[in-house]
């Protein structure tokens, strides 16, 4: 709302423009509102709505603002992880996958969330979630439609105001902006993939460089590097609007890559693709893996799942329902009740039902399974 009432000041033939031809100087509106916005993307990138907001509460109550754009918990410390937590990364399985080396069970992990919390109104959407993500691990997020899965990405990169900590390779990321916490090292991709159409392949992931700015982002050899591990040197100079739906997916994981992240949050990269299309993508983050990143896979379509992630995190209604392997999750019939219960069993991606815990690798038709 901040946001909308800032816009209809400032806006051609607004508030702001009627008070400037009232007092004469009708004509420095561009160059007002050229330098103001200079002055925005210089000192607060993240747009002004968020500070004035946080300003009028403190002129309104006199007392200390809220950041209105995340966070506020003050705990800076770090768990070093509960003895759950501890038996989840334990439990980390690696595949026989020539290319899985790069695990370090047991070793500090990369990423550590501690009681994190998510509320929207009344609406409770993440409730003290709490896991660790093992370096150069896939682990998965999975749970029935609006378990809360996005939100604590959300969380976790810093768009949802949220309460708990959220500790990356040894450093709290807690109350800080987003653009700091990819600097840290966080990248994610949405939903929503947002490609430029008509710009090429790697004009696309070069937009990505811009989130480490001034500092240790990666060079045109790396960006190659990045293209050959994703399997798109091929399409390199090809315009977006001319990718397959993977293969945009890939564009948007190399995107986030350019920022150099050691933690990478994937939000249902097989979107949208087929069976064979949603296998060959398991491969390249298998191989994206053996190079060390590691990954929060949320995700639907269970094959994938299952034959990638070395540990899985279930969510239901906000709360942590269950952790463990692939295996462990197949065979936990809470986690089964979840997908298939009656508050559930409407929702748009539950494509494929099956009530027996191996139905993922069994499936007869041999086709995607959405969960
Ligand atoms: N901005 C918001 N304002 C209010 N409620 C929200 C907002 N974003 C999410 N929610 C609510 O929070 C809950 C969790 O939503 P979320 O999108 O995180 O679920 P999800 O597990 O990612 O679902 P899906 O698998 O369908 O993407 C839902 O009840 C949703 O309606």
């Amino acid at each position: 709302m901040t946001g909308g009432v800032i816009g209809g000041i400032l806006a051609a033939e607004g508030v702001f423009v009627f008070a400037l031809e009232k007092i004469g100087g009708g004509d420095l509106y561009q160059v007002l509102i050229g330098l103001a916005l200079i002055v925005v993307v210089l000192f607060n990138p993240e747009g002004i709505a968020g500070p004035v907001l946080a300003l009028g509460r403190k002129l309104a109550r006199g007392t200390p603002a809220r950041d209105a754009e995340a966070v506020d918990s003050t705990t800076s410390v770090i768990a070093d992880g509960d003895a759950t937590k501890e038996r989840a990364s334990r439990r980390v399985r690696r595949e026989e996958d020539p290319e899985a080396t790069t695990t370090q069970d047991g070793g500090a992990p990369a990423m550590s969330l501690s009681e994190v919390t998510v509320r929207y109104g009344g609406v409770v959407a993440v409730d003290g979630v709490g896991f660790d993500l093992p370096r150069g691990a896939i682990v998965g997020l999975i749970g029935p439609n609006g378990a809360g899965k996005t939100t604590l990405m959300d969380a976790i990169s810093g768009f949802a105001p949220s309460t708990g900590t959220v500790g990356l390779a040894g450093t709290t990321l807690t109350g800080t902006k987003t653009y700091r916490r990819v600097r840290a090292g966080l990248g994610r991709t949405f939903q929503a993939i947002e490609l430029y159409e008509d710009l090429s392949v790697a004009e696309n992931v070069s937009v990505g460089l811009s989130a480490r700015a001034g500092e240790g982002h990666v060079g045109e050899s790396e960006l190659d590097e990045i293209f050959d591990t994703l399997g798109l040197a091929e399409v390199k100079y090809s315009a977006a609007s001319q990718l397959s739906q993977g293969q945009r997916q890939l564009v948007s994981i190399a995107r986030a890559l350019a920022g150099k992240p050691k933690v990478l949050l994937l939000d249902e990269p097989a979107g949208g693709l087929d069976t064979s299309e949603s296998l060959w993508l398991g491969e390249r983050l298998k191989a994206l893996r053996s190079t060390g990143v590691t990954i929060l896979l949320v995700e639907h379509d269970m094959g994938l799942v299952m034959s990638i992630c070395d540990q899985i995190h279930v969510l239901d209604f906000g709360k942590l329902l269950a952790s463990g392997t692939p295996e462990e999750i197949l065979s936990n019939t809470a986690v089964m009740q979840a997908y298939l219960g009656t508050s559930h069993s409407g929702g748009k991606q539950q494509e494929v039902v099956d009530e027996s815990p191996g139905a993922v690798e069994t499936d007869p038709a041999g086709g995607k399974v959405l969960l």
